[in-house]
């Protein structure tokens, strides 16, 4: 994990102040997703049974260490899993429908408008031949019905909005002559752009420069906010988690140990690979990484042990762990996969 400004960055005030209570229908409800890559070398299964709901406005984080299947579940969710990938199974609702049984067609009329993406490269979802105008122009054209003029004065209105000065003069300017930071700022803006319902942001600032890290999250999560858009946030990076998101769902291979409100999971984690990610957070305080870090790494996953995967990392496994793949038991609005749970007296 690198050293993240965030915690320092963000008052904790501006983070949770406005968390939005658990009621109401889902906006998003992934049921038993599981995304399989058939490759020479065997099956991978990518994502493996994962289960989350969110609703309208929320924030979730998607966290885990690499490989652990968040990439995968993000574009599963915005139908772009190529072969040799293929959802198997599950189901992707978004607003009741589902988006795992729709078209090509059909999923390019909700991608921008209903769901946008802000990946960690810029230049992912940037054209570097077209100037930032046109390509802003292009998506109010796809998805609103505004005239020439209302589109321009929108385009300058979210530049501004997420910090671009001169936002007239910018539109004229291409990809190559903003700095990464701004960069990402313009990808934000145009993710914006159509007002979506959901924005999928896959490692938003694990690219950038540490001072900008922070300044991205807060706008993010400011423009977030203000548009009532819900996030899914994937990083491996629980720090920034801890600071952004209302839930937390943790990966490991391919399934959920994990889940629950932030700071409850923070607090009590109850999965000793959570508790091990919240241990290797690096100390705000002197800028270092925590000396606790997770033994051993995430196994090859077309080859994972018999039972619990995380097993041979873990310091509570005992003999049921190699034995059986520990199901996913939910307690009201917190739910863990582990044969030993952590419990109150042994989270600190
Ligand atoms: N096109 C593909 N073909 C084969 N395997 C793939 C493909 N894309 C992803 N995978 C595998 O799926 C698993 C999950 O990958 P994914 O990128 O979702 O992990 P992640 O948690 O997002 O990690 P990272 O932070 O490194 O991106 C990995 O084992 C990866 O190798």
């Amino acid at each position: 994990m690198t050293a993240t400004p965030a915690l320092e960055a963000v008052s904790p005030k501006e983070t949770h102040g406005e968390i939005p209570a658990r009621t109401g229908a889902p906006l998003l409800a992934v049921e038993g997703l599981r995304t399989w890559f058939h490759t020479f070398s065997g099956t991978v299964k990518a994502v493996d049974g994962v289960s989350f709901a969110l609703r309208p406005g929320e924030i979730m984080g998607l966290v885990g260490e690499s490989g652990g299947g968040k990439s995968v579940v993000g574009f599963s969710i915005l139908g772009l899993i190529d072969p040799p990938g293929r959802i198997e199974d599950g189901r992707i609702l978004f607003e009741g429908r589902n988006l795992a049984g729709l078209s090509e067609a059909e999923l390019r009329q909700i991608r921008g408008r209903d769901i946008a993406m802000v990946f960690q490269d810029p230049m992912t979802s940037l054209n570097p031949l077209h100037t930032v105008g046109r390509q802003m122009d292009e998506m109010l054209q796809l998805h609103t019905g505004l005239d020439a003029a209302a589109r321009r004065a929108r385009c300058i209105e979210m530049l501004e909005s997420v910090g671009i000065s001169r936002a007239a003069d910018r539109l004229s300017a291409y990809p190559h002559q903003f700095s990464g930071g701004m960069r990402q700022r313009v990808v934000i803006a145009i993710a914006m752009l159509a007002r979506p319902k959901l924005v999928i942001a896959d490692e938003p600032t694990t690219a950038l420069d540490v001072t900008i890290q922070a300044q991205i999250l807060k706008l993010m999560r400011r423009q977030i906010r203000d548009n009532g858009t819900a996030m899914i946030l994937v990083t491996h990076d629980l720090a920034v988690v801890s600071e952004m998101a209302d839930h937390i769902t943790v990966l490991y291979c391919g399934k959920v140990v994990e889940r629950g409100p932030t700071d409850d999971v923070i607090r009590r984690p109850a999965h000793p690979y959570t508790r091990g990610l919240i241990d290797s957070i690096p100390d705000p305080a002197h800028r270092q990484p925590r000396l606790k870090q997770i033994p051993g790494a995430v196994p090859d996953i077309r080859k994972l042990p018999k039972g619990c995967s995380f097993k041979d990392r873990c310091f509570r496994a005992e003999a049921l762990c190699g034995e059986r793949v520990p199901e996913l038991v939910v307690q009201g609005d917190r739910a863990h996969a582990c044969h030993f749970p952590l419990t109150e007296g042994d989270s600190r």
